[in-house]
């Protein structure tokens, strides 16, 4: 763990983090393939760390994580905050005890997610801290703060790789984010066209232009 951090040192190091991101991000074939940057132990640690320190100060409790690059991301913050991990399954797979269900509104490939959650793993009064590759809709992330209230969790935002929602969701889950969609690098060479520009206020991103839709060029999901 990193420990307190001076501020030149905890600058540098979100730096070095946003840094990482931006060399390791690809798209590949239209789709944004954040897996890149987990290939790389420099880049995977740098992020780690960074999505940990800025709610370093903010009293979590615990980290939620979404199936399934929340998994990996969320465990991972998790150890470095020295909390547990709470995780959010979609529709399939084995999941035991009680739980919690929402269906997500529309999300970024317009999907309805089926989410669970098991009740016992968010304690009551507890701080969550959700934690995520990418958000663009929020339509998840706001079905996982529901699960989280509705278990008497209290909900502390989101920290994310990046972030490509609205201002008005984005101060609405509380995101901060290690880069913004506007600054990842174009796709296939061409024009960022289809970002959103980014809102100096929340450290996000204002509506404009229409929304790249970053997971499916054809179809597909990411
Ligand atoms: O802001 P939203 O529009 O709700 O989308 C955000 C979610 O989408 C991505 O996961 P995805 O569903 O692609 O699952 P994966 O991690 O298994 O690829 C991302 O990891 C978030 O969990």
């Amino acid at each position: 763990m990193l420990g307190l951090l001076s501020f030149p040192k905890l600058a540098i190091m979100m730096s070095q983090a946003r840094t990482l991101v931006l060399e390791y991000f690809r798209w590949i074939d239209g789709h944004a393939d954040v897996w890149q940057i987990f290939r790389d132990s420099a880049a995977l640690a740098a992020v780690v760390r960074s999505l940990a320190e800025s709610f370093r100060d903010e009293g979590i409790t615990s980290v939620c994580g979404i199936e399934s690059r929340g998994f990996l991301l969320g465990a991972a913050v998790a150890v470095e905050l020295g909390v547990g991990f709470v995780p959010v399954r979609k529709r399939e797979g084995i999941f035991p005890g009680a739980k919690v269900t929402r269906r997500s509104d529309p999300d970024y490939p317009g999907l309805r997610q089926e989410l669970r959650l098991q009740q016992a793993t968010v304690s009551s009064g507890g701080r969550v801290l959700l934690v995520d590759d990418w958000i663009e809709t929020g339509s998840q992330a706001a079905a996982v703060r529901s699960m989280v209230e509705e278990c008497g969790g209290h909900w502390a935002g989101c920290a994310v790789i990046v972030d490509q929602t609205t201002p008005a969701r984005c101060a609405g889950l509380g995101v901060r984010s290690i880069v913004t969609a506007a600054e990842l690098p174009a796709w296939n060479g061409q024009s960022r066209r289809g970002y959103p520009k980014a809102c100096q206020g929340c450290d996000s991103q204002a509506p404009g232009e229409p929304t790249a839709k970053r997971g499916r060029v054809l179809g597909g999901a990411t």
